[in-house]
């Protein structure tokens, strides 16, 4: 009887693993995985139990069915906005499990009963001890898998996704590639899982994958914590346990346990969310080994390393009119319904020079900088990164092609720590692609350790290497701006657009930011920078244009525009 239990306990505890890796990893609230999980039960059922397959061929075909399935509606919900994609999912999941109740093959409304005699590696499994040792190990596979895919470069991303996808991508991640890949790799898992859980059942019916299933999996991944998989382990079985608990221990009646098993659930959710809402066990940053310095592998050519080679004295600088210029955009218009934010803009950034664009508030500074970085289409123009257009093409290719973008509102990933948040940024990172996380080999590892060094180089360089531990959402307001440049730095960009990297900063930290835009420029990198502060512009641009009502209307050295009467008028008089 009790090991009846445990099996169900260790299969719901499966379910919630892989719930808890789209959900406490990369944020992705889902209702349809129960129903993916049914998908794989009628498959296991029809194919073993109707048709004489072996049980083993119905679970692989099983888990390739639910992966297509979780591709083609990740495609669809994928798109849309969070709080659309749970009752997306949800009319995915009553759907599905409409179909599989029309069709007089999966025997209607009922399912497929009387499923028995399955044999997996030679054994029959008919009895709950037979069940016990493949429930296991089908609980240590996806355990294995969503620990490899969530504890490693690949789940930062996820947590990335989570956090911030809009600044996940400005750091060069295809956030959309990985929403479907986890999607339907968490589809794929608890297809298995219903394999293996319809198996055990003896059937595949539409009540056993209904809400009420995707609601009991939902209650152990947020008992359990976020992100933590061995808290899904532990919750999936007490919760599992309760209605049993009830009736051979309490002597409840069986109806009236089930209904007590599902407040139980409701007042543990309840209480969880308001007492401890992070779960019963708290999610843990990643372990990632820093090398010592050492061993610390050299510095990419612009990397902070660089810098204790000579560096050009001011006076050395290729004079502004004469540096390259490394992107030039042409006409860039945007209009949002009736408002004008972007209107035929030019704008030439020169190698190694700092462009800074003032205005005032509401002129289309932040608007030019999304066209550019390709987190706003533009309606019209064309954007050239050393001869290459950018428009047209995803903001993290173009992240990869060399231009990077700090956002006014700074954008950490808050529950990140700050060396997570900087690693994100180093490109190449190989454990960053599934292909390579489960290839034999040390290789992974490695990498990970020297993308961690040069990431820790990049807060040192920025003064924050004493907080690469610390949370984000610790930091004050001047240390995330300090941290933010890390980041963009930390992309190996070449341009750097750098919205108010000095606002809302304390007077020590504006030094040190002015400091580290000057070093970055006298790498060579070419920066242009959102300011209001006037004196960080007088200090640090080359070149100024000055933007209103989402035009440049002027551009020149900043003394020319302070000189120009109109401009003193309308916006520098008010500085
Ligand atoms: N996604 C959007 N949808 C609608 N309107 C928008 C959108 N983004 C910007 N705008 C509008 O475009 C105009 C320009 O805004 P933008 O944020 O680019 O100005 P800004 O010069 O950066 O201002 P600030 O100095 O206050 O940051 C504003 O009127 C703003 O309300």
């Amino acid at each position: 009887m009790w090991i009846n239990y445990l099996d169900q306990a260790l299969l719901l505890a499966a379910l919630a693993v892989s719930v808890n890796l789209l959900v406490g990893y990369a944020g992705q609230v889902s209702v349809a995985h129960a129903a993916f999980a049914g998908v794989g039960g009628y498959t296991a059922c029809f194919l073993a139990g109707l048709h004489g397959w072996p049980y083993l061929a119905s679970l692989a075909v099983a888990v390739l069915v639910t992966t297509v399935l979780g591709v083609l509606i990740g495609l669809i919900a994928l798109g849309l906005a969070e709080e659309f994609l749970i009752l997306m999912t949800l009319a995915f999941s009553l759907g599905i499990i409409g179909v599989l109740a029309t069709f007089d093959a999966l025997g209607g409304v009922t399912g497929i009963t009387g499923v028995d005699g399955l044999r997996l590696f030679g054994r029959t499994l008919d009895t709950p001890a037979d069940w016990l040792i493949p429930s296991a190990v089908v609980l240590a596979l996806v355990f294995a898998v969503c620990r490899r895919l969530g504890e490693s470069p690949y789940g930062q991303v996820l947590k990335g996704i989570r956090e911030d996808a809009v600044a996940t991508r400005a750091l060069g991640k295809n956030t959309f590639g990985y929403k479907i890949g986890i999607f339907a790799i968490t589809s794929g898992l608890t297809g298995l899982v219903g394999g293996l859980y319809s198996g055990w059942l003896g059937q595949a019916t539409p009540s056993a994958y209904g809400f009420p299933l995707a609601m009991a999996v939902f209650a152990m991944v947020i008992v359990g914590g976020n992100a933590n998989l061995a808290g899904s382990i532990a919750a999936g079985v007490v919760l599992t346990m309760i209605e049993p608990v009830l009736r051979q221990v309490l002597a409840v009646q069986s109806t009236q346990a089930a209904l007590v098993q599902v407040v139980l659930y409701g007042v543990l959710l309840l209480l969880v969310m308001l007492v401890r809402p992070q779960g019963l066990f708290r999610e843990r940053p990643r372990k990632i080994a820093v090398p010592a310095a050492p061993e610390a592998p050299a510095a990419p050519a612009s990397g902070p390393r660089a810098r204790t080679s000579p560096r050009p004295r001011p006076a050395d600088r290729t004079p502004y009119a004469e540096a390259d210029i490394v992107l030039r955009a042409e006409g860039l218009s945007k209009r949002f319904g009736g408002i004008t934010a972007a209107k035929n803009i030019d704008l030439e950034l020169r190698r190694g020079t700092v462009t800074a664009l003032v205005g005032p508030n509401g002129a289309g500074k932040t608007t030019a900088f999304d066209l550019l970085t390709g987190t706003v289409v533009p309606d019209t123009g064309s954007v050239t990164l050393n001869g290459s257009e950018l428009v047209g093409m995803r903001p993290d290719l173009i992240v990869r092609a060399g231009l990077a973008r700090t956002f006014q509102d700074v954008r950490l990933l808050n529950r990140l720590t700050c060396l997570e948040n900087v690693m994100l940024a180093v490109p190449g990172n190989p454990g960053e692609r599934i292909g390579r996380l489960f290839a034999p080999g040390r290789g992974v590892s490695r990498a990970d350790r020297e993308a961690a060094a040069e990431a820790m180089r990049w807060l040192e360089f920025v003064g924050m290497a004493g907080q690469a531990a610390t949370p984000a959402d610790a930091l004050s307001y001047g240390q995330s701006k300090l941290v933010s440049l890390a980041r963009a730095l930390a992309t190996r960009a070449d341009v750097l657009l750098l919205d108010e990297p000095a606002s809302g900063v304390d007077a020590a930290w504006v030094e040190t930011m002015l400091a580290m835009v000057a070093a970055v420029r006298d790498e060579g990198r070419t920066v242009c920078l959102v300011e209001h502060d006037l004196d960080v512009v007088r200090r640090l641009s080359d070149h100024t244009c000055f933007m209103e009502l989402g035009e440049i209307t002027a551009s020149g050295t900043l003394d020319e525009l302070t000189g120009s009467a109109r401009l003193a008028e309308a916006y520098f008089g008010a500085q």
